[in-house]
């Protein structure tokens, strides 16, 4: 593996600490990181190495997946890192920064490689790869990599301006946009999952579908992030990336053993398809809710208006759903329906598939029980199968019957060691290219300037529900309704099984 210098912008700031830093020690443990590598922090903090390098060693501490087991290979680790102070808008820090980079390179004898992490704000994003540019840090004779995190633009205009910028410096396949939800390891399985079993390939068609429904629910609220969040709202902040990037994952017709040239090449024909909604469909299609106070697990919340940092008029919404659908063979008349919101009643992270010619009942409520194939993505991970069966004791009653896999997520990489690691290492399929980027921007700019212009409603809902009901209504009439918001009973069973006793694969 290539020697190489990971120069992280933003190393004080809150997502190194908790993602970032962990993340390269675990990988560093794991042996995945190259025999010599430099980290160079940069921020205006008035830091020096040591600070720094305590600074990192209690991030690991805190949020590491595994424990400091021996504080030698800790310190051993931490010799790779060192403090640059460096404003993003002074050209003379980048040109100090440059010689302290080429000092260490010429020590190491290593080839001029380096990965730019970008962890600060996206306002900073084109000015630093300006100043790369001009301060000559982007060598010519080694490997250059631009990493950085959502937000990519605040709308379709400016994400092709940001994009417009950055390609002055860095050509597309030297720019990596991280999704965190590619990251994740079950939906890193979905590819795999979908092109190894032929039962699944078989079933993957709307002959065999009846609907398919994505959420993202959160308990957390606004955190102390108002300044971000109050311009951004859960359709920028969730919907336009990670909820899109799920759908692109699930949707998407993998050929074999894809490169990642295909992989993204599925993934855009995906958002091609996407029939486009048209400003008079966005109040049919789409639901904007903002949450007002509540409980959540037997805790008083208050509204999002008041919260710190929140304008007591503010529209900002904190939930989204939408319907939409694919125009091609295999998807054309499935309805897909997603959502995603804050102070909702529990964490979860879900995909269902919902098949066609549900059976009925045959005593009791004419409930239809249909096929369920359910990825859960957070908080645990497992896939499990709703089938159904004769019950052993009622024997004319029909009963479900689960297969249900769970996967022992602790000891997996979290999303940021897969995508660190792999940016390292050059490959660029899990995350996103710019065209999906643009296509998503695309799809969801309607529902941006009707959501800007109000001609959308807010609904109001009290934290800790599943959100307004408005947002049920988008299922019910279409005669379907969210499943596991108010599981089954033998659903509810299931879950608690799986608590006492696992099956992993
Ligand atoms: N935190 C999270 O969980 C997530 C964050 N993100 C994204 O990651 C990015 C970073 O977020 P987060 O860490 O939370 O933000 P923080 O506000 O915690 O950190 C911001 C960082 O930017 C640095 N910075 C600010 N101004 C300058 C400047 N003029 N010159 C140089 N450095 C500067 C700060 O360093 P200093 O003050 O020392 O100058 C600090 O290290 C954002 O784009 C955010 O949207 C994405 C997903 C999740
Ligand atoms: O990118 C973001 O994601 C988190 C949710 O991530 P998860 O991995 O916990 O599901 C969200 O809370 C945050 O607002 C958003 O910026």
């Amino acid at each position: 593996m290539d020697a190489a210098s990971f120069i992280l912008f933003g190393a004080t700031g809150d997502l190194a600490k908790r993602k970032i830093f962990p993340a390269l020690y675990n990988l560093y443990l794991d042996q995945k990181l190259p025999a010599q590598f430099t980290v160079f922090g940069l921020g205006r903090r008035q830091w020096d190495d040591h600070i720094f390098k305590a600074n990192v060693a209690q991030s690991i501490h805190s949020f590491s997946r595994k424990k400091v087991e021996d504080p030698a290979q800790l310190e051993k680790f931490l010799e790779s890192f060192q403090f640059c102070i460096l404003d993003a808008n002074k050209q003379e820090d980048y040109v100090k920064l440059r010689t302290m980079i080429e000092t260490r390179e010429q020590q190491l004898g290593a080839a001029p490689n380096r990965m730019f992490y970008l962890s600060v704000g996206p306002e900073f994003f084109e000015m630093i790869a300006e100043h790369i540019d001009q301060s000559g840090l982007g060598s010519e004779s080694g490997w250059k990599r631009f990493v950085i995190e959502k937000p990519f633009g605040h709308d379709l205009q400016s994400a092709r301006q940001l994009n417009r910028k950055l390609n002055e410096t860095f050509k597309e396949e030297e720019i990596f946009r991280i999704d965190h939800y590619l990251g994740k390891p079950m939906v890193q399985r979905l590819e795999v999952l979908q092109q190894k079993n032929p039962v699944l390939q078989a079933l993957w068609t709307n002959r065999y579908i009846a609907n398919i429904q994505i959420t993202a629910n959160e308990t957390v609220g606004v955190e102390e992030r108002s300044g971000y969040y109050d311009k951004t709202g859960a359709v920028r902040d969730m919907f336009q990336n990670h909820m899109l990037q799920l759908l692109m994952m699930l949707t998407a017709h993998f050929p074999n053993n894809s490169t990642t040239e295909a992989v993204r090449f599925k993934k855009k024909m995906v958002m091609e398809a996407v029939q486009p909604l048209h400003p008079h469909q966005v109040s049919n299609q789409v639901i904007r809710g903002q949450y007002n106070s509540g409980s959540i697990n037997g805790e008083p919340v208050t509204s999002y208006r008041e919260e710190p940092g929140i304008a007591n008029d503010s529209m900002n919404d904190t939930f989204i759903a939408a319907k939409l659908e694919i125009d091609d063979y295999f998807w054309r008349g499935v309805p897909f329906y997603i959502r995603t919101g804050k102070r909702l009643k529990e964490k979860s992270t879900r995909i269902v598939i919902e098949f066609k010619e549900p059976i009925k009942q045959s005593t009791g409520a004419d409930i239809p029980v249909p096929n369920l194939l359910v990825f859960e993505i957070a908080p645990d991970e497992s896939i499990f199968f709703q089938l159904n069966a004769r019950d052993p004791i009622y024997k004319e009653q029909i009963k479900p019957l689960f297969l249900d896999f769970q996967v022992d997520s602790k000891d997996l990489p979290e999303a940021y060691e897969n995508l660190i690691h792999d940016a390292w290492h050059g490959d660029a399929t899990f995350f996103a290219h710019w065209d999906e980027v643009e296509l998503s921007w695309k799809w969801v700019q309607p529902i941006l300037d009707a959501f800007a212009a109000n001609t959308v409603p807010l609904h109001l809902y009290e934290a800790g529900s599943f959100g307004p009901k408005q947002s049920d209504e988008l299922l019910n009439k279409d005669g379907f309704h969210w499943w596991f918001d108010e599981p089954t009973l033998e659903q509810e069973t299931l879950i608690t099984e799986r608590n006492e006793e696992k099956t992993y694969v």
